[in-house]
């Protein structure tokens, strides 16, 4: 009734796309800031100003990673190589750290001012899952996790979180590696295969892939179903209930 394999006793969420209205907050910011950092480069360099694609660039390069790890990816794909600086670089330095600062002042301004919605079908989704008596965690790579999960008002319903903070803490390589799934699964006193996987972004199924988890939900929220495919997921669903109405 859950539209899982026999033998899943947990679930592990991805939040951002796939729990809350969220990973378009990500997406508009990650723009923002990077257009006005383009811009600052073509004048400094010469070279063509060439926008951040908020559909493209977004879901190959940055969607699912750790905020550095993507700002680092993004940059590499058009050649750009900047210093590392540190987390307490202000947020107009031209650094990795400074441009990551930028775009999570843009992000917080937004989560602040407009609330967090979620998708009522993963809620009831979700719902579902633990009346059935399956453990629940979160699996996000966003530091704000604890923040969104708070305002979207589901904190409670989730036994484990791992995050882009905890992440920090314990030094877990970020999706695509599965480090922070696994600890999610271990958390849960589950191993891999008894724990499904339920993501949006194409670093995240991969992720699901390459822990040899049990089952890997993608959720196509954007018109990427085949490369939700290709990279790990299982099936795909555009929305959680699906999986109810499959029973
Ligand atoms: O910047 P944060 O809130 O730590 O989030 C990091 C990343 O978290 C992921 O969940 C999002 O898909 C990314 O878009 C986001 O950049």
């Amino acid at each position: 009734m859950l539209g899982l394999p026999e033998g899943v006793r947990g679930c592990l969420f991805d939040m951002d796309g796939v729990l809350t209205r969220t990973a378009t907050v990500h997406a508009d910011a990650w723009k923002s800031m990077f257009d006005e950092f383009l811009h600052k480069w073509a004048g400094r360099t010469g070279a063509p100003f060439v926008p951040f694609d908020a559909a493209a660039d977004y879901d190959r390069y940055v969607d699912g990673k750790k905020r550095a790890d993507g700002a680092r990816s993004f940059l590499r794909s058009r050649g750009i190589e900047l210093p590392e600086g540190t987390p307490d670089d202000p947020p107009d330095a031209m650094t990795v750290q400074g441009l990551s600062n930028r775009k999570n002042q843009l992000v917080q301004a937004v989560i602040e001012r407009d609330g967090v919605q979620v998708f009522p079908g993963s809620v009831r989704y979700v719902d579902e899952v633990r009346r059935a008596g399956l453990r629940t965690a979160v699996v996000s790579s966003s530091a704000n996790t604890a923040q969104v999960l708070e305002a979207a008002g589901i904190a409670g319903r989730f036994e484990a979180r791992v995050d882009g903070v905890v992440a920090r803490e314990r030094r877990l390589a970020g999706k695509p590696a599965p480090d922070m799934y696994l600890a999610a699964a271990e958390a849960l006193k589950l191993e891999p295969g008894q724990a499904a996987v339920f993501e949006d972004a194409l670093a995240g199924v991969a992720a699901g892939r390459a822990g040899r988890f049990g089952f890997v939900v993608g959720v196509d929220r954007v018109g990427q179903a085949d490369e939700l495919r290709d990279n790990g997921a299982d099936i795909v669903v555009t929305d959680l209930a699906e999986l109810l109405e499959d029973a």
